[in-house]
């Protein structure tokens, strides 16, 4: 089976889904972010703090051609889709879910967050202004899933649904 790529903005759920699909599915999942982190050996706030954001987006498209594109789940972060040639690279080799939250769901769970460094250096409208300028990104997914009101393990039948 093509990967499957779970791509969206900051705290649409795309690590915790692609968890439990990972169990459903009996498939493994590679975390993009996660991906960076071990193999830097720095956390991503540092990789921003340190190399700034273009060194991180230059990590985000090396790393994406390098993991496998078949029989795995990859949970991207939320800026890896906005790029033309990542999405390219994704819609060509894998099916691509976007996790679609509204704004104020996306709100709720992003206040008082510390591990995301757009989150620590942008007050709300500057988060909601950026959701708004990458959602046509986003909407090029494969597939779009509506996630209001749902639970993880219903979201996930949903997508497993989808590919069958
Ligand atoms: N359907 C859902 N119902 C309830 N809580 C959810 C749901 N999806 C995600 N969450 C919660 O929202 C928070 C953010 O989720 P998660 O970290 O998976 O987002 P993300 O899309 O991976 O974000 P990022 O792009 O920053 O990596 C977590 O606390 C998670 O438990
Ligand atoms: O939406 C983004 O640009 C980001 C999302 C996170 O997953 C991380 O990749 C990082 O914090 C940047
Ligand atoms: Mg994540």
């Amino acid at each position: 089976m093509k990967a499957l790529y779970l791509v969206g903005f900051m705290g649409a759920g795309k690590t915790t889904i692609s968890e439990e699909l990972s169990a459903i599915l009996e498939i493994p999942v590679i975390d993009t972010d996660q991906y960076i982190e071990q193999k830097t050996g720095r956390s991503i706030p540092q990789i921003f703090e340190e190399s700034g954001e273009q060194a991180f987006r230059k990590l985000e498209k090396e790393i994406l051609k390098e993991l496998p594109t078949n029989d795995v789940i990859i949970s991207t972060g939320g800026g890896v889709f906005v790029q033309e040639e990542n999405r390219l690279w994704i819609n060509k080799k894998g099916i691509s879910f976007y996790l679609n939250c509204d704004w104020e769901e996306l709100e709720r769970r992003l206040i008082g967050d510390t591990s995301r460094p757009l989150v620590q250096k942008s007050n709300l409208d500057q988060l909601q202004a950026l959701f708004e300028q990458r959602r046509p990104s986003y909407e090029q997914a494969t597939y779009t899933i509506d996630t209001a009101n749902k639970t993880i393990h219903e979201i996930c039948i949903e997508m497993k649904e989808l590919i069958k």
